[in-house]
């Protein structure tokens, strides 16, 4: 049984004239990293806020641990699903933002010492002790990005879905953020879903990556798989990250050295190349 399953999903806005997701099949497992790229108007956020009963498809189906989303079990869907939206004033509001982490975990229904303790943890995982007094909407971009995922992790979900979470950070918050999201999976069980237009730190960042476009899945595999098709990058508007590229660019050249698209990987085939090794 899968976590998450999506069986020839459609969807359309009461709004659009096509179909803005077509026959979309998705699954995510345990402790997966899963990757969703695709150019802007792909329908990434569309497929995310399928996976705890935002909206509902025109036809095909959601699963969640095996089951549809029904009104009965919607709230334990979010339980079991938490969803981080890409912009973070949707998801922000309350008066302090220590106020605004435990918002989710009361709505549980958790008592107030079990909630105290997980906005304790969360807000000393994401770096956010300076900030739990303050208010969040005069908070940064990237400082009100770090307060919602805070949210949504105290309410200690099974599956962690974020769209578009390195948005409006500097690199350093890009950097600590998915050093973050890496580490879920292995330290919390946690399975991790993101979006994102920053394709360099795809291959360090997921185990299975999605490839979207003009609302179906065009593409699905390793980074290694993915970054391998030219023909489906390029469809996507997707490069290949720089370290492959100048590999790739080396080996076109002539030169004999390994493909490889993580930085050790990268460094590994260089220094071989190099006879360093
Ligand atoms: N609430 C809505 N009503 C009508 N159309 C919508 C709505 N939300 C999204 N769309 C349309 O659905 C399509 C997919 O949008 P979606 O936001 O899912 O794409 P995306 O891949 O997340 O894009 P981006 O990378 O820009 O965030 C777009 O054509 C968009 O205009």
């Amino acid at each position: 049984m899968h976590l998450i399953e999506t069986r020839d999903l459609c969807h359309a806005y009461s709004t659009s004239v096509r179909d803005v997701l077509h026959n979309v099949n998705f699954v995510a497992d345990a402790q997966q990293r899963i990757a969703v790229l695709g150019p802007n108007g792909a329908g990434k956020s569309t497929l995310f806020r399928h996976f705890n009963g935002i909206i509902q498809p025109k036809s095909g189906s959601i699963l969640v641990r095996g089951e549809p989303i029904t009104k009965a079990n919607l709230h334990e869907v979010r339980k079991f699903v938490g969803l981080v939206f890409q912009n973070p004033d949707d998801q922000v509001f309350s008066t302090t933002v220590e106020q605004d982490v435990a918002f989710g975990p009361y709505n549980l229904g958790l008592d107030a010492e079990t909630v105290a303790s997980r906005v304790d943890r969360v807000i000393s995982m994401l770096g956010l002790e300076d900030l739990r007094s303050r208010a969040p909407h005069h908070l940064s971009g990237g400082e009100k990005k770090r307060v919602a995922i805070a949210g949504v992790l105290a309410m200690e979900p099974q599956v962690m879905v974020l769209d578009e979470p390195t948005a409006g950070l500097d690199p350093q918050g890009v950097k600590e953020l998915f050093g973050f999201l890496n580490d879920l999976p292995a330290q919390c069980g946690v399975t991790v879903i993101y979006s994102t237009h920053q394709v360099e730190l795809v291959p360090e960042m997921a185990d299975v990556v999605y490839v979207m476009e003009k609302g179906e899945i065009t593409g699905v595999g390793t980074p290694e798989e993915i970054f391998l098709q030219e023909d489906l990058l390029s469809r996507a508007h997707l490069e290949l990250p720089a370290l492959p590229r100048l590999i790739k660019s080396m080996q076109d050249h002539g030169i004999a050295i390994e493909s490889a698209y993580t930085y050790r990987d990268a460094e590994a085939a260089f220094l071989k190349a190099f006879g360093k090794t």
